[in-house]
């Protein structure tokens, strides 16, 4: 039988031949936890086995990015511990603050994350790495613990759905438009415990950041993995890296649950509106919402790439009086070749307060946090009731390109007429 690529790593990951509904036990390749479900596992692992400690420290990434540098001393606390751990169990895939960035930024710019693995994460947003052909999917920390332990966990093999996105993206509009878009139309239950692919010649021309952006929001749809075929695309962006790799993706004529078709020839910016990822308009309809704050980063839109189109709306102009327009990119890397290009003297001119990488605003977590009654247009994933700061403030959800235009004109705003 003919496989889709869940079937295909499951399969190869359990050592038998697999169909959608099956229950297996699967040898994970890779298992990621970062400084807030990190602590988690280590409590269970303790609490299980008498001491901490791993299958393989090799096939183990610690990341800290959610409460870095430390924000509180809950998060120093909770940090130490996990440097401790990192240290003991001599885990050389440890970013700690400073030395790394958003774990799913990492894991794919590391080249951690390869075509045809099993990667499991603490956080929900481990399908990133579906953007170079992996499995990879976000677990709960009693379940990280048991795969720390044994290196095993065991997987009901998804059934998966086929997204045929077609079609020349139009000016302004980007990989975060059409993810928008296609959540916008299956709503966030969509794809729930789906392995989703992405296919099309829209697909095909998008370099890793724009995949990375598409896998990364599969969770906002309930999927249990979003996956890129690895391509030559794909096989480039690991040559880069001095690394050779296959391409991999389905078998011809492997079985779908269903097929979706997008044509995006004519799709405008998209803007997902509070208080649900799936309740999405086009710019438009939302144009001159007066906004408080523009965040710029996280794991969804935080590249280099990204930086890019918001500074070619920013560059000259100056974020408008009122708003705070922040901006972080996901990762040292990232932030190093924009520091070296110019991007962070065009976003600070502008105006724009820019940090080293973290979760931070994204999360409400710190760096930018809501107060009531305020609203924000963020490059971010989510845009749940108080999910970047206090409960009655508002969350609208677009591309870098949208939020820079937005930062300054001071409300929701085309990116079209600046490009
Ligand atoms: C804190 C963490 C567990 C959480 C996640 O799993 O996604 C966070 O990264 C998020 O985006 O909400
Ligand atoms: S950037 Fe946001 S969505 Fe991504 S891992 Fe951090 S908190 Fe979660």
């Amino acid at each position: 039988m003919p496989k889709t690529m869940a079937e295909k790593i499951l399969g190869r990951a359990s050592g038998k031949d697999v169909s959608p509904g099956e229950i297996v036990e699967a040898n994970v390749d890779l298992a990621m936890v970062h400084d807030l479900t990190g602590p988690h596992v280590v409590e269970v692992v303790e609490e299980i086995a008498g001491e901490v400690r791993v299958w393989d420290p090799d096939k183990v990434a610690i990341i800290f990015d959610h409460h870095v540098p430390a924000d509180k001393i809950r998060a120093a606390e909770l940090q130490a511990i996990m440097r401790k751990v990192a240290r003991k169990l001599g885990i050389k895939k440890f970013h700690d603050v400073g030395r790394g960035g958003i774990c799913h930024q990492v894991l794919v710019e590391e080249r951690y994350a390869r075509p045809g693995m099993l990667i499991v994460g603490a956080d929900s947003h481990t399908v990133t790495s579906g953007a170079v052909g992996a499995f990879a999917t976000g677990i709960g920390a009693s379940d990280m613990a048991m795969v720390w332990l044994t290196g095993k966990l065991w997987f009901k093999v998804p059934e998966s759905i086929k997204v045929n996105v077609t079609g020349e993206l139009p000016k302004g509009v980007y990989a975060k438009d059409v993810i928008l878009h296609i959540i916008g139309t299956v709503t966030v239950d969509g794809a729930t415990y789906k392995a989703v692919e992405y296919h099309g010649d829209t697909i095909k021309r998008m370099n890793i950041a724009d995949r990375m952006t598409l896998a990364n929001m599969s969770v906002e749809m309930g999927a249990k993995a979003g996956m890129v075929p690895a391509d030559e695309v794909t096989v480039k962006f690991f040559e880069e890296a001095g690394i050779s790799v296959k391409p991999f993706g389905p078998d011809p004529g492997a079985q779908y649950e269903d097929v979706w078709e997008f044509d995006v020839s004519k799709l405008e910016p998209q803007v997902a509106v509070p208080h649900s990822v799936d309740n999405v308009v086009a710019v438009g309809e939302v144009e001159g919402t007066p906004i408080d704050q523009a965040f710029i980063g996280s794991c969804t839109n935080g590249r280099y790439e990204d930086f890019v189109e918001a500074a070619k709306i920013l560059k000259g102009r100056k974020v408008a009086p009122g708003v705070r327009c922040i901006a972080i990119p996901a990762s040292l890397k990232q932030y190093m070749r924009l520091l070296k290009e110019g991007i962070i003297d065009i976003l600070t001119e502008a105006g724009c307060f820019v940090a080293h990488s973290t979760c931070g605003p994204c999360l409400g977590g710190h760096l930018g946090v809501l107060g009531p009654g305020e609203v924000a247009i963020s490059s971010s994933n989510r845009n749940f009731k108080g999910r970047m700061g206090h409960p009655e403030s508002k969350v609208y959800l677009a591309s870098p390109a949208t939020v820079a235009a937005s930062a300054v004109e001071g409300k929701i705003a085309d990116p079209r007429k600046y490009l």
